[in-house]
């Protein structure tokens, strides 16, 4: 049964394994060694890591990466980074070893055990969006088929229970499942309303969301917006989508806590199209006015809503696919088509003895990837991802809704082994003391990752909100220290020239992991998370306040 349950992951595109065993995981976890030619396994060295890792490398495909642990300790230990996997629309496959069937019958509390032996199952039936215990192999097959289906056709985690005494059961080889069936008629109902909406409008916008880079829709999404010749924003987690098509970008939507003519030309549309959105408080929670519900059309976790029209089961490829049908051969109206407006990033660094701020990090790292080339970047939580919004465009995974801290370093390490491209880390010191100590698993898996490490010895953003609060200020930890201790190279920095200098030695090491600790004075933060900041303050003002 592991056999063919390694050969239908294989089939269904996933590329690597992340994982950490454990004694009700052991016998799958040899299968995996034995099959490591077709699916490489890398361990990490806490199960967090692990989540975050295979989360970072399913964004990178756009398809599954699985996130292989052992029962009770090892999966309840990854819930928080499978729930950002659900809630930022990451297709995780989440493979759980567990008590054997014949064992579980003895009546013995069992080690791992929570209440019943199915909680865990209960646990992760709530951050999946399908599950499978493999108890029986005659189902087995089916019971794969349909549950790695769901993954790829939600890009949501899905939950495979493997009982360890099943692992070696004979079991016929898993058939994949055709594409769930939608219905043509609702999809051309649906293309036909919103294309009607969109040519009634006299300021038609289109905002793109995270979906279309989870379903491999950029291409066709860039096509429809030249041929329509309408503004295109991203949202914070759609950013840098459509970056390098031609077209008519504006920027990314970020409500008051962001660029002004961006949120002027969302919230002013008379026809604002959401392709793949979510509509969440990071993307609206700080919008100037409430987008007005009768002049928008969602499309979304496979629906489609137009003004107060629902269209259940619309799948957003069938929904973009239609609207090109409707505008094929239409070339983009040239005086209609919008010129880009991005906003320019930072860059020209000035090496002085200046402290350094976070816009200077912004500008240090544009000159880096002008100098060579744009890496791909792993951003945690915290000032680090608000400055990420001001660097060139480069492909960026962050947890921009979810927004838990401890992302970073692990999601660095996932690209690395997903991309076999030496990514940039982007982690606040608070971040770092979560989960930077993966970066010890480096030298194993042959990855060198360059760190850079917003050190202001706080947690930052929560000051921004509290100020008077004791507790937000943290030690000044050596991480430059530290990192050597770990296998890699450190460098702590506190001037721009330092900033600069240490970079460009970083860049040229790819013999291990290069950590730069930068100090930054409390109180510094980037200009986005001032605006956020502002802006979240201005919305939750109590009224007449
Ligand atoms: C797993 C988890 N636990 C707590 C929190 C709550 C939080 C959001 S931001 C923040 C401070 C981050 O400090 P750091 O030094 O990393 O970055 P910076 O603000 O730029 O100084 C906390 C504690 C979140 N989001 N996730
Ligand atoms: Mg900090």
């Amino acid at each position: 049964m592991a056999r063919a349950l390694i050969d239908a992951l294989v089939d269904h595109g996933v590329h690597e394994v992340f994982g950490l065993p454990g004694d009700f995981a052991l016998p799958f976890f040899r299968h995996l060694e034995q099959n490591a030619d077709r699916l490489p396994l890398y361990t990490l060295a806490h199960e967090p890591g692990v989540g975050f890792a295979a989360d970072a490398a399913a964004r990178w495909h756009g398809g599954p990466s699985v996130a292989c642990v052992t029962y009770g300790a090892g999966a309840l230990n990854m819930v928080n980074p499978i729930a950002g996997a659900f809630s930022e629309k990451s297709p995780v496959v989440v493979i759980s070893g567990a008590p054997g069937v014949d064992e579980a019958g003895r009546g013995l509390l069992l080690h791992h055990q929570v209440r019943t032996l199915d909680s865990q199952l209960r646990i992760y039936r709530e951050i999946t969006c399908d599950q499978a215990v493999l108890d029986d192999p005659h189902r087995a097959p089916a019971e794969i088929a349909r549950v790695l289906r769901s993954c790829r056709e939600q890009s949501r985690p899905v939950y495979i229970e493997v009982p360890r005494d099943r692992v070696d059961a004979p079991c016929e080889p898993v058939v994949p499942l055709p594409p769930s069936s939608w219905e043509p008629a609702a999809v051309n109902a649906c293309a036909d309303e919103v294309m009607a909406r969109l040519f009634e409008a006299s300021r038609p916008v289109l905002l793109v969301g995270v979906e279309v880079r989870r379903f491999g829709l950029e291409g066709r999404v860039a096509e429809l917006a030249s041929r329509l010749g309408m503004p295109v924003a991203t949202t914070f987690m759609g950013r840098g989508l459509l970056a390098e098509s031609a077209a008519p970008l504006v920027g990314t939507y970020m409500g008051l806590a962001g660029r002004p003519e961006v949120r002027a030309v969302v919230e002013e549309s008379d026809g604002l199209l959401m392709l793949g959105v979510l509509m969440s408080d990071t993307n609206f929670g700080v919008s100037g006015e409430r987008v007005d519900p009768r002049a928008t059309m969602v499309a979304a976790d496979r629906g489609v809503r137009v003004g107060f029209h629902v269209y259940p089961d619309v799948p957003l490829d069938a929904l973009i696919d239609a609207l090109l049908e409707r505008c094929a051969g239409r070339a983009a109206p040239a005086e209609g088509r919008v010129a880009s407006a991005l906003p320019v990033p930072p860059r020209g660094l000035v090496a002085d003895a200046a402290a350094i701020h976070p816009r200077d990090i912004a500008a240090a790292l544009n000159d880096l990837f002008d100098e060579t080339e744009p890496m791909p970047v792993a951003s945690d939580m915290g000032d680090c991802l608000f400055t990420a919004m001001d660097m060139v465009h480069t492909p960026l995974v962050a947890p921009g809704y979810y927004a838990t801290m401890g992302f970073g370093v692990p999601a660095g390490l996932g690209i690395s082994a997903a991309s076999g491209r030496r990514p940039l880390v982007m982690v606040g010191d608070g971040a770092f003391q979560m989960t930077g100590w993966e970066l010890g698993t480096c030298a194993r898996n042959g990855w060198a990752p360059i760190v850079v490490v917003f050190n202001n010895a706080s947690w930052e953003m929560l000051r921004t909100f509290q100020p008077e609060a004791g507790y937000n200020d943290l030690d000044v930890w050596p991480f430059a220290r530290l990192a050597e201790g770990l296998g890699g190279r450190g460098y702590a920095v506190t001037t721009r020239a330092d900033l600069k200098a240490a970079l460009a030695a970083a860049r040229a090491d790819e013999s291990r992991f290069q950590l730069i600790d930068i100090a930054i004075p409390r109180g510094a933060i980037s200009d986005t998370l001032a605006r956020f900041v502002g802006a979240i303050k201005g919305a939750n003002r109590p009224p007449g306040t």
